[in-house]
């Protein structure tokens, strides 16, 4: 699907989405767990992936209040206000089928490690994106620790078959292609017999997401720690040398549920498109934006430095911003490589360069991050130089106008290019808008509502 955006100004309120990281690993925690409920989960195509798979490890997942009468009669989840998880007790079943986890990096790696308990083979696959990201480490590490964990074309990537029973052990494995296999290892670690120790090869990049499991698995009575070299605990992921998992855990949320808090890097969009289109002398407001572990809450530090009236009230979870003329940054996005996007594209509209480094990562997500925003967003007229690690964008040099750009079925790339085309003069159509379902649902109504001219087209 194509959609027209054309320069306009913003006013108003926005609910932000919850949080599709803290969504997938509850719904896999309450999994594991006997049974749970998840409150204001995110429900998108990403996460139904993640339900999907705890639906074929023998737990079951259904809609709270998605009709009058609690019912969920399509089956899809869409409305639902919580989800009733039936867990698998730690013991995921081998399943029926496949399991298709669509666009879902998280998914994949999450439930490959899940996958690798059962006593039995499971067969994992996905789109043509997921199916081109790496998983090699993780197998590697799996095999290591003793399950048979192949990829099918002996390529490190998808589709993935895996024979378990894992019993638990030390394992290495590199900490900078993405932060996912640990998480994997550490959820899947507490319900071995033995636990876990991984030890990271190299350092850990995107280390904030290692918190959120961190924090959901503490959420869930499940103890899991970094460590240092010296194999000393640590607070947090940042710097960590490993991590150390005890086997034989329970998950059990207190009071049997789990509420999902609102997703920053679907913030960074809305607190984005406010500073470069809210109308003169008015404010766009952002509520869902409670602190919590996510390290994409740096947007709204980027956003002020380049020069925005940025007011988060943390109590509230209620974030207003102004518009202002913007400025260059540098930004340095290993701990939060899903910003990138959005910073390119504040980047085009900002004046002076805006140089994004550590971004070497950003290049294996659904797509290349890294060169499909230098390309994009030189066809709105923005001046990029790429070089394997850095983006720089040139914001003095551009001047943006409107044109035909490609979201490379990327939510993500779609997203900031609306960003950069309210901006834009003249109206900018964006291909392949319909993958905003993957994170942010109703992006483009949300949008609308704010006041953004745009036009949805087949
Ligand atoms: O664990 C998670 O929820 C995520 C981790 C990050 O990936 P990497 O760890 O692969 O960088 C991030 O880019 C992704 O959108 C979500
Ligand atoms: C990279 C992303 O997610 P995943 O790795 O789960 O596909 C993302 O949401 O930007």
């Amino acid at each position: 699907m194509d959609v027209h955006v054309t320069r306009s100004e913003l006013r108003g309120t926005a609910r932000a989405p919850p949080s599709k990281s803290y969504t997938h690993r509850a719904l896999l925690a309450a999994g594991y767990s006997e049974g749970a409920t998840v409150e204001s989960p995110l429900i998108s195509a990403d996460t139904r992936a993640t339900a999907r798979a705890v639906t074929g490890f023998g737990g079951a997942v259904g809609g709270i209040g998605e009709d009058d009468d609690g019912s969920d009669p399509d089956g899809d989840l869409g409305d639902a206000d919580a989800l009733a998880v039936e867990g698998f007790g730690g013991r995921p079943g081998v399943p029926e089928d496949v399991i298709d986890c669509a666009n879902s990096g998280t998914t994949m790696r999450l439930v490959t490690a899940a996958a690798a308990l059962a006593d039995g083979t499971t067969v994992l696959t996905g789109d043509g994106s997921l199916r081109s990201r790496p998983q090699g480490p993780l197998l590697d590490a799996l095999g290591d620790l003793g399950v048979r964990a192949e990829s099918t074309r002996a390529n490190g990537r998808a589709p993935l078959v895996v024979s378990g029973p894992l019993a638990g052990g030390e394992v290495a494995i590199p900490g900078d292609v993405s932060s996912q296999y640990v998480t994997a290892l550490l959820m899947a670690g507490a319900v071995t017999d033995e636990g876990t120790e991984v030890d990271l090869t190299t350092a850990l990049k995107s280390a904030p997401y290692v918190d959120i499991t961190l924090e959901l698995l503490a959420d869930f009575g499940v103890e899991a720690t970094p460590v240092d070299e010296a194999g000393d605990p640590l607070d947090g992921a940042a710097g960590a040398a490993g991590f150390s998992v005890p086997g034989g855990q329970t998950y059990e949320p207190a009071g049997g549920s789990y509420a999902v808090p609102g997703d920053f890097s679907s913030i960074s969009y809305l607190l984005g498109a406010g500073a470069v289109a809210t109308a003169e002398g008015e404010t766009v407001r952002i509520e869902g934006a409670r602190p919590s572990a996510q390290g994409d809450a740096a947007i709204v530090d980027i956003v002020e430095e380049m020069g925005a009236a940025v007011d988060w009230d943390r109590e509230a979870g209620e974030i207003a911003v102004e518009r202002a003329a913007l400025s260059g940054v540098t930004v340095d996005v290993g701990d939060t490589p899903d910003l990138l996007p959005t910073i390119a594209a504040l980047g085009a509209v900002a004046d002076g360069d805006t140089r994004i480094e550590n971004c070497e990562h950003v290049r294996y997500k659904e797509t290349d991050r890294v060169s499909a925003m230098a390309e994009e967003l030189e066809k709105l007229g923005a001046e990029t130089t790429e070089e394997e690690d850095v983006l720089t964008v040139h914001g003095s040099e551009s001047d943006l106008r409107g044109a035909t750009v490609d979201g490379r079925a990327d939510h993500r790339i779609v997203m900031a290019l609306a960003l950069a085309a309210l901006a834009a003069e003249g109206t900018t159509t964006i291909r392949g808008a319909e993958h905003v379902d993957v994170s942010f649902p109703g992006f483009f109504e949300t949008m609308g509502d704010l006041g953004m001219d745009v036009e949805q087209a087949d």
